[in-house]
């Protein structure tokens, strides 16, 4: 590109005698400054625009939907448990996922819609034309489908699941700012209602956020002021309701609250990455109860508790648990982890690798939610786990829905040819009960024989220590 500057020479009179004409080759020094302005308004990773360009076209957007009498939309994306992956693989393979779900993003929306990265695991997009707020959902409904099949990374096939949330406009913000913001909020509503799923804003999001902030700053220093408990919930014979296992679950007691549920704030723990010193907190505690038992001459039962996905993929985790053991004495044989199908598949390879070095331990395992989270069931033998517990969900409507009671006859079936011991989960009924004793199924847990109760409570249901034999457990376990 030429540039032309024309100076005029001027007669001793002043007249324009002529002139001198330069001719500038301008196109590097332009070339520069359209590069300039491209990054300045677009991800360097993934080349979407970026939040500044994002929010001037949500800008114009608003412009032309006032005018037309239209709505947007916009949708606040965030990867699930995206940190795990940078954690476990590197940078580089989470940097491949970043530009693979770029790529889904872009496929699942229209030329006039516009996909940014706000940095992060974060996409905001914007639906510039939206007719009815009913087509939204199904969007968000296609973005998740479309982000959830595997992703083929590095050699590794990686599965992630995306939370999001949506702000529709003029109903929810009449600018960028808001909308986004609001899109967020929703977004941590879809976190809350455990992941991978879409949620649209409503006004009472805002006062949520500030309560969800509230224990986000509580939570930092509930361990040292020890406000964090653990319930014990008992895993029975379902035969004769016998007391052959607990689980541990942690509640809050909040200086100004009531107790606290965990569905309440793991999400929160985990999110601000609280949940690795929460779990180490837990399984010290359940190790020192066990301690404790046996030293006021009672027999302990194994307590399982669960392990959350950043916890098992956090890289001192194995260091811990031998640290705990170490430090408490207590037989591992009393433990079993719970994970849920999900966390193991995140990465298959390294999963199992993990679950071996707990095996040789003494660790038992389990998998938690069975049924609720993957489709495929040929990784059961590459882990090898020594447990499945039945997902409270299929034992809840098995008197009523016979497509749950068959999955249950299933997954019986498949443990035992797994050789694998299978837990029921919620179970509320005789009737329940009674289906699942039909069916074969021998351990239960639910609130037809406990409630999650208090240690001291749960002590009740422990047998003395016979001063020269070992208990029923111990030899059942063959220890
Ligand atoms: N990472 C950690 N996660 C934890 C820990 N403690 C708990 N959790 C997670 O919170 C989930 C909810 O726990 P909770 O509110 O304690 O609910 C448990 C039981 O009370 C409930 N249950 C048990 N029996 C019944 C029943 O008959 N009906 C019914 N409606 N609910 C019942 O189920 C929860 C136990 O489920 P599970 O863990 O799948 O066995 C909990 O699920 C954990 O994910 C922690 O220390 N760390």
């Amino acid at each position: 590109m030429l540039m032309l500057v024309f100076a005029p020479i001027h007669d001793a009179g002043g007249k324009v005698a002529g002139a001198v004409i330069v001719f500038r080759d301008v196109s590097t020094a332009r070339h520069m400054s359209s590069q300039m302005t491209h990054l300045a308004q677009h991800d360097c990773l993934t080349d979407l625009p970026n939040r500044a360009l994002l929010s001037d076209r949500i800008t114009q957007a608003i412009e032309m939907a006032g005018r037309h009498q239209t709505l947007l939309a916009v949708l606040f994306l965030d990867l699930d448990r995206f940190k795990h992956v940078n954690d476990s693989l590197g940078h580089v393979v989470g940097d491949h996922l970043l530009l693979s779900v770029a790529r889904r993003l872009t496929m699942c929306v229209r030329a006039a819609d516009t996909v940014s990265r706000s940095g992060g695991d974060e996409f905001v997009i914007l639906l510039s034309e939206v007719t009815h707020a009913s087509d939204v959902g199904r969007t968000a409904e296609k973005i998740i489908a479309a982000l959830t099949s595997p992703h083929s990374i590095n050699g590794h096939e990686l599965r992630i699941t995306v939370s999001v949330g949506i702000s529709i406009y003029p109903r929810d913000g009449a600018d960028g700012e808001t909308l986004i913001k609001n899109a967020d909020l929703a977004m941590y509503r879809a976190k809350d209602y455990g992941r991978n799923n879409f949620q649209l804003y409503g006004p009472d999001m805002s006062t949520r956020s500030v309560e969800r902030l509230d224990l986000e700053s509580g939570l930092r220093g509930a361990i040292e002021r020890q406000e964090f408990t653990l319930h014990y919930q008992s895993r029975v014979d379902i035969a004769n309701g016998a007391v052959i296992g607990c689980e541990a679950l942690i509640r809050w007691q909040h200086p100004e609250r009531d107790l606290i549920p965990p569905l309440k704030f793991i999400g929160i723990a985990e999110e601000c990455g609280l949940i690795v010193q929460i779990g180490h907190w837990v399984l010290s505690e359940v190790c020192r109860q066990i301690r404790s038992w046996e030293d006021a001459g009672l027999q302990p039962v194994p307590v399982s508790l669960n392990i959350s996905a950043l916890e098992f993929r956090n890289r001192r985790f194995l260091d811990s648990v031998r640290t705990v053991l170490s430090h408490t004495g207590v037989d591992p044989h009393y433990l079993e982890f719970e994970l849920t199908e999900s966390v193991l598949m995140e990465n298959a390879e390294s999963s199992s690798l993990l679950l071996k070095e707990l095996k040789k331990l003494g660790i038992q395992v389990a998998i938690d939610d069975f049924g609720t989270g993957y489709s495929s069931l040929s990784y059961l033998s590459y882990f090898s786990v020594d447990v499945l517990k039945i997902d409270q969900s299929f034992v809840r409507d098995m008197e009523a829905n016979p497509d749950n009671a068959t999955i249950i006859s299933a997954i019986i079936g498949m443990c035992e040819g797994l050789k694998c011991r299978v837990i029921a989960e919620g179970v509320e009924t005789q009737e329940q009960r009674g289906l699942l004793l039909a069916r074969r199924c021998r351990e239960a847990q639910g609130y037809l024989f406990s409630r999650p109760i208090v240690a001291a409570e749960f002590a009740r249901f422990l047998y003395p220590i016979a001063p020269d034999e070992k208990s029923a457990f111990a030899k059942c376990a063959g220890a």
